[in-house]
């Protein structure tokens, strides 16, 4: 089958899914987005674009950010950033602060959100404008001009990041976070509220398709050797206490946030990115791991 019609053969079935998500209410912006909103925008590195739904609109990538800010970190200070995290699946939940105590304040993996804070903590030590800084990676990465914040999400999450700022409080008492609490706070904050589409993402994310390379250009923005990895950990932990489930259902390294966004990458093959805000209980979009599962299974394009 035609890589277009495939798409709308996944989009046929939605309707007759079980949907049982909820849209993410702890951050109280989310919640207003519609949770009907669907997209999904499939970049093949060899045959071009395909899409449906709302392909073109914005929503908040939240922890799908968590991968540029550790490419952006990798690049600047490489293998010393796992002095400071693992790279092991947690097993727990995004937010869970239980393993930080038993385990020193070092997080398991740069995707959870004790990872991404010491992410956010080394990207404040090292850059001098960080939030310009991490926004003009994106778009150099993705050819996107422009990488904008939606703002009212940035300020409703910053009212209520309790758990953050626990894990915050809890790493720093181990030595593991250098900067003011407040600070890396609001880069944190600040990251997970860029707003892009599934068109944008899949963009952006060709890189990691493609050996670091945007596609069409032979210069490597990212080491192969760092791109084999950050695909590794998008495997094994880019969906929390869900990343087996995801391997085992849709077969590809991806990462999601609880804006219901999900992008996943198939190496030398294509980028995907779909967007549904409905989220299962481990946090992760409930239609978008469908339609991924549908994806994979339709084109016989995972990796295993
Ligand atoms: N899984 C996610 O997308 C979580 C990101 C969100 N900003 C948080 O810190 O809770």
């Amino acid at each position: 089958m035609e890589y277009q019609n495939i798409l709308h053969q996944i989009q046929s079935e939605l309707p007759y899914q079980k949907a049982i998500g909820k849209v993410a209410s702890y951050i109280p912006e989310l919640e207003k987005v519609p949770k009907d909103k669907f997209a999904m925008h499939l970049y093949c590195l060899k045959s071009g674009h395909y899409h449906i739904g709302s392909h073109e609109e914005k929503f908040s990538i939240q922890s799908i950010s968590k991968v540029f800010s550790l490419s952006l970190a990798m690049s600047l200070i490489g293998d010393d950033i796992f002095k400071r995290l693992d790279v092991e699946p947690s097993g727990d939940p995004f937010n869970s602060l239980v393993q930080l105590e038993h385990e020193e304040g070092i997080p398991r993996n740069p995707f959870i959100n004790a990872g991404a804070l010491v992410i956010s903590d080394i990207l404040l030590s090292k850059l001098k404008h960080p939030k310009e800084e991490l926004l003009a990676f994106i778009s150099g990465i993705s050819n996107i001009p422009t990488i904008n914040i939606d703002n009212d999400v940035f300020e409703s999450e910053k009212k209520h990041s309790y758990r953050n700022a626990s894990l915050l409080n809890l790493m720093k008492s181990f030595g593991n976070i250098e900067n003011d609490i407040e600070e890396v706070l609001d880069f944190y904050t600040y990251q997970c509220a860029i707003e892009m589409s599934c068109k944008e993402l899949s963009s952006a994310f060709a890189i990691y398709a493609n050996e670091g390379k945007k596609p069409t250009t032979s210069i490597a923005l990212i080491p192969p050797s760092k791109i084999k990895r950050i695909n590794a950990i998008m495997q094994t932990c880019g969906f929390y206490d869900e990343a087996g489930e995801f391997s085992f259902r849709v077969g590809l390294p991806g990462k999601s946030g609880v804006g219901g966004g999900i992008v996943a990458i198939h190496p030398g093959q294509y980028t995907v990115a779909v967007w549904s805000p409905p989220l299962n209980p481990k946090g992760n979009s409930e239609l978008g791991m469908y339609a991924l599962e549908r994806l994979t299974t339709l084109t016989g394009l995972s990796i295993f």
